[in-house]
């Protein structure tokens, strides 16, 4: 059944682009040399993405980055700083705490920070400088400098170097992306009260480190510092740490992390910071009011959340709305209300993840060029890269309970996985949530070692419609981590083998 849906998905999508390439190039060949088909405010990977596939469906484009690199906050000061800290935190650690399992011994093992942070600085660049490779490759115009708009199809960009220039466009993309956010009455200085930014680049060890915010940023590097030697609390307003996730396995992630030595203040909110003495000192509440106490710290992360950046863009000025949480509401098409403008990424409603913005940058691209583009928030994967990593896609079993859908689940621990046990790495668990009646998966939930890579077996088969028996009676290779997806499968519709 799920393989004929595929063929009949593949059908429709050629059907649907074809012919209408035709006309656009029609449409388009009446351009002026100076006047660009479509003009990308922000290069991240939403921004990067949508101008790259725009120019490769024969569009003139030109993209426009006020950082001086490519990449966005993903390249620059997210993704890829933070996954580069994140492994060489965590070869430290398995060199300090469990390379001696396997015969591998030291005398001694110690941090060089500044290496590590030099590594970090090198993977930054190669991949910024590579962007601009691309551009170059593909013909898209990069414009370095700040844009704001003047019109719907002009913009008004302060260039790096100090000038001014006007680029103008048929269609604009505002992918201008997010940016960090602090508390009320909380003065980010990027040495003691840091953002992500600052957590990412910190000169010292910090003995104490305090996180606000159990998301993503706070549990991510809030591990690299833990496995570095801080001692690491995280002062939740919520009742657990990442509220979206599926709750037996949040579960399970929280204790793994407490095994990690990192510390847990749930249901509680900061009242204020004082920084007038050496270090700071938080002073914390219940969340529903009580007794207050006080924490100290060296450092403190302020994690708890970013908010859409359209600062000075000019928005107000063309009459873009944008709701109360500063988001540009958009349509399917990615248009907002003033025709000729769009917006993809961060800076729209919907997950605040960067291959979320490339799937918008490819799609609206599509939709300027005549085609079909096609983004299912739904089926948006999310990896925590902790270690051991915590991946999931479609429904949580909250969820499923939640709309009044009977469902079965399939579980395998890691623990019974032979790759997982060959490599003394065995801790996490593959959950498979499936459609009673006709056996449809509706969530898959992995905490494995390398459940982000994990993932994508199950992404696909979310989006193909899949069974769990349509992953089961599929083939995995022996000995792999993949097979506890199988094994998981197994037990959804039947038993499963190994357990
Ligand atoms: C520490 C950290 C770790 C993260 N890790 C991950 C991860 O592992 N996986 C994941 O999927 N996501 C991760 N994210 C989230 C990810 O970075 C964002 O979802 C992604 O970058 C959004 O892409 P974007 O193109 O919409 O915006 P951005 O990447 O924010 O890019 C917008 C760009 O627009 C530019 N810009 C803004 N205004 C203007 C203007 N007026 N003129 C010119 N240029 C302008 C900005 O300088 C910026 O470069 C992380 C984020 C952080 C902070
Ligand atoms: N691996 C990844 O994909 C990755 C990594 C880092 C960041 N990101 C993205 O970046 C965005 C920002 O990350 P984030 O971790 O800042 O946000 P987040 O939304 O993931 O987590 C913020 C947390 O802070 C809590 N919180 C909010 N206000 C609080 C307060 N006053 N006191 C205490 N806790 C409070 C929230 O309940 C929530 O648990 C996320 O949307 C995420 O999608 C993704």
């Amino acid at each position: 059944m799920a393989m004929a849906s595929i063929a009949r998905r593949k059908m429709t999508l050629i059907s649907r682009c074809s012919g209408s390439l035709t006309s656009f190039s029609r449409t388009f060949a009446s351009s002026s040399s100076d006047e660009n088909d479509v003009v990308v405010i922000g290069g991240g990977p939403g921004g990067y993405v949508a101008a790259i596939k725009a120019a490769q469906l024969g569009l003139k484009t030109t993209c426009i980055e006020k950082r001086g690199t490519l990449g966005g906050t993903c390249l620059n000061v997210g993704c890829i700083p933070s996954k580069a800290l994140l492994h060489s935190s965590h070869m430290y650690h398995e060199a300090k705490h469990t390379f001696a399992n396997h015969g591998v011994k030291f005398s001694s093992v110690e941090v060089d920070l500044p290496a590590m942070m030099a590594q970090k600085d090198k993977a930054v660049s190669g991949l910024t400088k590579g962007v601009e490779g691309l551009f170059k490759k593909n013909k898209v115009n990069y414009v370095k400098g700040y844009g704001k708009f003047i019109s719907p199809s002009e913009i008004s960009v302060d260039t790096i170097e100090g000038g001014n220039i006007v680029v103008k466009g048929k269609h604009i993309i505002i992918a201008t992306g997010s940016d960090i956010k602090s508390l009320p009455g909380v003065t980010i200085d990027e040495k003691r009260i840091v953002s992500s930014t600052g957590a990412l680049a910190l000169s010292e060890i910090p003995k104490k480190l305090v996180v606000i915010g159990g998301g993503y940023i706070g549990l991510e590097m809030g591990s690299v510092w833990a496995r570095l030697g801080s001692e690491v609390t995280v002062v939740e307003f919520a009742p657990d740490i990442v509220p979206t996730m599926d709750g037996e396995v949040r579960k399970q992630f929280k204790r793994t992390l407490e095994k990690q030595k990192m510390k847990f203040m749930l249901t509680t909110k900061v009242v204020s910071v004082d920084t007038s003495s050496d270090g700071v000192k938080l002073t914390l509440e219940p969340a529903a009011g009580g007794d207050q106490s006080i924490l100290e710290a060296d450092v403190v992360l302020i994690s708890a959340g970013r908010t859409p950046f359209t600062s000075e863009l000019g928005l107000d000025k063309i009459g873009v709305e944008t709701d109360k949480m500063g988001r540009i509401p958009v349509n399917e098409r990615f248009a907002t209300n003033v025709p000729g403008v769009y917006a993809i990424g961060d800076v729209i409603p919907g997950p605040m993840l960067a291959h979320k913005a490339e799937e918008d940058g490819v799609a609206c691209a599509e939709f300027l060029a005549g085609k079909v583009g096609h983004v299912d928030y739904d089926l948006v994967p999310g990896v925590v890269y902790t270690h051991p990593e915590v991946a999931s896609v479609g429904k949580t079993e909250e969820q499923v309970k939640a709309l009044g859908i009977e469902y079965r689940v399939g579980k395998f621990p890691m623990l019974a996985n032979s790759r997982a046990k060959t490599i003394n790495d065995a801790e996490g668990l593959v959950k498979i949530i499936a459609e009673k009646e006709t056996d449809k998966i509706l969530g898959v939930h992995i905490m494995a070692p390398n459940a982000g890579e994990l993932i994508h077996e199950a992404v696909l088969a979310l989006q193909y419609g899949a069974s769990s028996e349509d992953i089961a009676r599929t083939c995995h290779a022996h000995p792999t981590m993949a097979e506890a997806v199988k094994e998981a499968a197994m037990a959804t519709y039947d038993k499963a083998i190994h357990i």
